[in-house]
């Protein structure tokens, strides 16, 4: 059974990468590699002479170029940079009608306008379900009535030193032997007090009961080598938990399935067999 579109009815996909970190770099391996549907249409990075040499073993020649130059280039761009890049990636493709996939979620709360230019322009969002599990089965349920959707999440000592909420409460890490909690609140508070390692839960929370209903607990573990997230839902149509244990990417704080969650989500936007909401 083909897992193609007709080519000729569907031009590929152009896709631009902005941002060739851990996640970025391996989207755009495995788009050069082939992705049926998708071609690798643009590059953005930080230090663009770097950049070239990391894509010098690609296939094809890719054109890196700045965030503001990717847009005429591509229909489709995943966002993978730092955080508070978020606006000036995604808005001229939200403002031309394009897709924008965002892993940088938590940015979303505090650029929430970017929904209504999307809105506005018929541009599409997409938070895939990243370093996360179950997240077609929490907008499922969502689709009743949730009553509570809780995370716990637990990571080694790396996956979290430096993070702005440790830093500003004093809270040392480096040193512990025995798993402490080190928050207790919401993904809306955890989106300000840890940008780069809980993005997971701003998205479980707004595919479920939204950032300020649903519960996160954060404990940091000497004793871990895997970014593990736990969550449990309880609905009126199923309850249900869920665990993950992210095995690290070149980047400690990243699991290594968010560049596969990502391109699993571009393989299907041009599938004609298309598995999972
Ligand atoms: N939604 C989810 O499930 C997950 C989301 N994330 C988030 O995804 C994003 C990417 O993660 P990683 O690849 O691990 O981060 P990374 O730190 O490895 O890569 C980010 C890249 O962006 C580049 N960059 C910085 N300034 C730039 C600029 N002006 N223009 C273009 N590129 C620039 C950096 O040089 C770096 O190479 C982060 O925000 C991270 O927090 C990470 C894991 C899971
Ligand atoms: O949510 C994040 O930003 C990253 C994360 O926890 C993981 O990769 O396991």
């Amino acid at each position: 059974m083909s897992t193609v579109l007709n080519a000729a009815a569907h031009p590929p996909l152009r896709v631009a990468v902005a941002g060739l970190g851990a996640v970025g770099q391996k989207i755009a391996q495995v788009l050069d590699e082939g992705l049926p549907g998708c071609k690798l249409a643009a590059v953005s990075a930080n230090d663009r002479q770097r950049a070239e040499e990391r894509l010098s073993h690609l296939k094809q020649r890719v054109p890196v170029v700045a965030i503001e130059e990717l847009e005429p280039l591509a229909d489709v761009v995943v966002e993978c940079a730092p955080a508070q890049l978020l606006p000036t990636i995604a808005e001229p493709f939200l403002k031309a009608g394009k897709t924008v996939i965002v892993l940088s979620a938590g940015a979303i709360l505090s650029h929430e306008a970017l929904v209504e230019v999307a809105r506005e322009h018929g541009g599409q969002i997409i938070v895939p379900t990243g370093a996360l599990i179950g997240l077609d089965a929490v907008t499922a349920a969502a689709e009743g009535t949730i009553h509570s959707v809780r995370m716990i999440t637990r990571k080694p000592v790396k996956g979290l030193v430096g993070a702005p909420y440790l830093v500003q409460n004093n809270i040392e890490i480096e040193h512990i032997r025995e798993p402490i909690r080190v928050f207790n609140g919401t993904p809306r508070e955890a989106a300000i007090g840890f940008p780069a390692n809980l993005n997971v839960a701003v998205a479980l929370s707004l595919a479920g009961i939204g950032p300020d209903r649903t519960t996160l607990e954060i404990w940091a573990d000497p004793s871990l080598k895997r970014n593990t997230h736990r969550i449990e839902v309880d609905s009126d149509s199923a309850s249900f938990s869920m665990s993950i244990e992210n095995i690290p990417s070149d980047n400690p704080k990243t699991g290594r399935i968010t560049a596969l969650s990502v391109i699993a989500c571009l393989r299907k936007m041009r599938a004609p067999l298309r598995v999972g909401s």
